[in-house]
């Protein structure tokens, strides 16, 4: 049997009288790259934030590696390797790239007495903020402060600052999205290399993106997940290309975000 990170069951999201999500169950195996597609408004960002502990589920389970993390807040999932990089990045703009990237492995840490000694102290952070300024190409800006680079660069040390506790469950908050053709096409290398051996859930409309980074597709609409398969399987299923076709029209398949035949 395939391990699963997380295990999604009859999640139920109500905000007032407005039902969102309808009970939605999703299985994300270890070490596959899933993504989690739908129309405008279909609910991932709030499926997104309950995962992540942002917000709390009416009803449902979550299960991480196994662990029911229904109630738990984002910092508990954090310390049990749940990571999530943001749609705007989570980077201090005034600080410099490299002490980011040290903040974020002292905080992975965490806090509590000898915090400022471990940040002054500790060989074993710097280590690691080399290492992932390496990874991410950005160890020639290690000390310019991150406000100076491009919003592409960015996201790039968003996801350094979501990978330097060693997570490993990532959640990707349309990864690609506000970049051009070229900028999108290295995120995607990056995330590839940067993520391999862990396990990614990603939000995406760029199709492209989706198609060149996952291994599974999720369709969510109507509050529920209608679809699960590769890509090839969600691309020819015929509820999904309803559900985006219908939505959107036939003027719209080839530019906002439907799979493409
Ligand atoms: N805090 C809230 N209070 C009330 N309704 C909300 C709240 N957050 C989201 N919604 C509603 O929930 C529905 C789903 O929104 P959500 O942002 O999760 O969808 P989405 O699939 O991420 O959309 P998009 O692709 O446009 O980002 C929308 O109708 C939205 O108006």
């Amino acid at each position: 049997m395939t391990a699963l990170a997380l295990r999604l069951d009859g999640i139920e999201k109500r905000f007032g009288a407005t039902q969102v999500l309808r009970g939605v169950d999703l299985d994300v195996r270890e070490g596959e790259r899933h993504a989690l597609i739908g129309p405008n408004g279909a609910g991932k960002s709030t499926l997104f934030s309950l995962i992540a502990g942002e917000r709390r589920a009416s009803a449902g389970r979550i299960a991480l590696r196994g662990e029911d993390v229904t109630r738990l807040a984002s910092a508990a999932l954090a310390r049990r390797g749940l990571a999530r990089s943001f749609q705007t990045t989570s980077v201090f703009a005034n600080l410099t790239v490299r002490d980011n990237l040290r903040c974020a492995v002292l905080a992975s840490l965490g806090g509590g007495a000898g915090f400022v000694a471990r940040w002054l102290g500790s060989k074993r952070i710097d280590v690691r903020a080399t290492e992932l300024l390496d990874a991410l190409d950005l160890a020639y800006a290690a000390d310019h402060a991150a406000a100076t680079l491009s919003y592409a660069q960015q996201r790039a040390l968003d996801l350094g600052l979501a990978l330097a506790g060693g997570a490993h469950t990532l959640l990707l908050d349309e990864p690609t999205a506000g970049m051009n053709r070229a900028e999108a096409a290295r995120a995607i290398e990056l995330i590839r290399t940067m993520t391999a051996g862990k396990t990614v859930l990603l939000v995406e409309h760029d199709m492209d993106a989706v198609f060149g980074l996952a291994d599974r597709v999720s369709v969510l609409a109507q509050g529920r997940v209608i679809a699960t398969g590769t890509p090839q399987v969600i691309r020819a299923d015929a509820a999904v290309r309803e559900v985006y076709f219908g939505a959107f029209g036939q003027d719209a398949q080839t530019d906002a975000g439907a799979p493409d035949a």
